[in-house]
């Protein structure tokens, strides 16, 4: 709430639970704020990896970005704070973990939960882009399961920290549009990309132009050379969606309002954003 977002927080403020994973940059931990008994997670960075790796003015241009979006697929941040050694970011807590761990649980989702997804991530990016915010960096490493089973992008921290590094220096390239891999500038269009990929893995298991060398990938991808294996078994009207979606020249790629309205989305996404199995 507002009170909550202008708040001068401390670490006496939190019970401190369990590490609840890790990033480049410091650990995530369960918290709970006493007065509230409100359960978050709180993301610890060191000052010391933020300043070797030249990312202040990005963290703080995340925060700022992040803490005024508010989205039901949209991770909240709530507020932040520091002490001497390290920045503090009080998180909303996604009660059901880390999408990626799910996909490779599963193998690969539905049609029906691939379409869900989808459709909740693409009316987040929709609301993003309204705000001229772009490149949330979805991939799945990025996403997040809330208590309902409804999805929350939660990029802003370790994906900006990693943007220039993660798109020159390692990391995976799998997502990156044409436009990105020849570094030229780029829009909004790119989302629409990087969820074109997304789909392809939500129902394949595997991104579409994923090889062995960097330098393969990267041909694969300015060269859209784009193949549907024959298992596991995906709807035409599937393939017909991501092959609007992963089109080398930006402009000519599926508008996401024009997604919501695909015949694929339509007959296999539920509304609510929700994946009841
Ligand atoms: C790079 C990065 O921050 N990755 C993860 C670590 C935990 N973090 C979480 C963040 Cl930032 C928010 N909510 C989370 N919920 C969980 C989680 C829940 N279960 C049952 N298991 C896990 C794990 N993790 C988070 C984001």
């Amino acid at each position: 709430d507002a009170a909550a977002s202008q708040k001068r927080w401390d670490l006496s403020d939190f019970d401190i639970g369990k590490p609840l994973g890790r990033g480049k940059f410091g650990h995530v931990y369960l918290a709970r704020e006493k007065r509230s008994n409100h359960i978050v997670a709180l993301k610890v960075l060191f000052k010391s990896q933020l300043q070797q790796s030249q990312v202040e003015h990005q963290l703080r241009r995340e925060v700022e970005i992040q803490s005024h979006l508010r989205h039901p697929n949209i991770l909240r941040l709530y507020g932040y704070f520091y002490d001497q050694k390290r920045v503090y970011l009080i998180l909303e807590y996604a009660a059901r973990g880390e999408l990626y761990k799910e996909l490779q649980r599963c193998k690969f989702f539905s049609e029906r939960r691939a379409a869900t997804y989808v459709a909740s991530l693409a009316r987040a990016l929709i609301y993003c882009h309204g705000k001229h915010v772009i490149h949330r960096d979805i991939k799945p490493e990025n996403l997040l399961i809330g208590a309902q089973g409804e999805l929350k992008i939660a990029d802003f921290g370790w994906s900006v920290h990693t943007f220039n590094r993660r798109r020159t220096m390692c990391g995976t390239l799998d997502y990156l549009p044409p436009e990105m891999v020849e570094s030229v500038e780029h829009d909004a269009s790119v989302d629409i990309w990087s969820l074109g990929i997304l789909c392809y893995e939500f129902l394949y298991g595997v991104p579409p132009f994923e090889a062995m060398e960097h330098s393969d990938t990267y041909r694969r991808i300015v060269q859209v050379d784009l193949k549907f294996p024959p298992k596991p078994i995906v709807s035409g009207s599937a393939k017909d969606l991501i092959s609007q979606m992963l089109v080398k020249e930006s402009s000519q790629r599926l508008p996401l309002h024009k997604l919501l309205e695909h015949p694929w989305i339509v007959q296999n996404a539920d509304p609510s954003g929700i994946y009841r199995g």
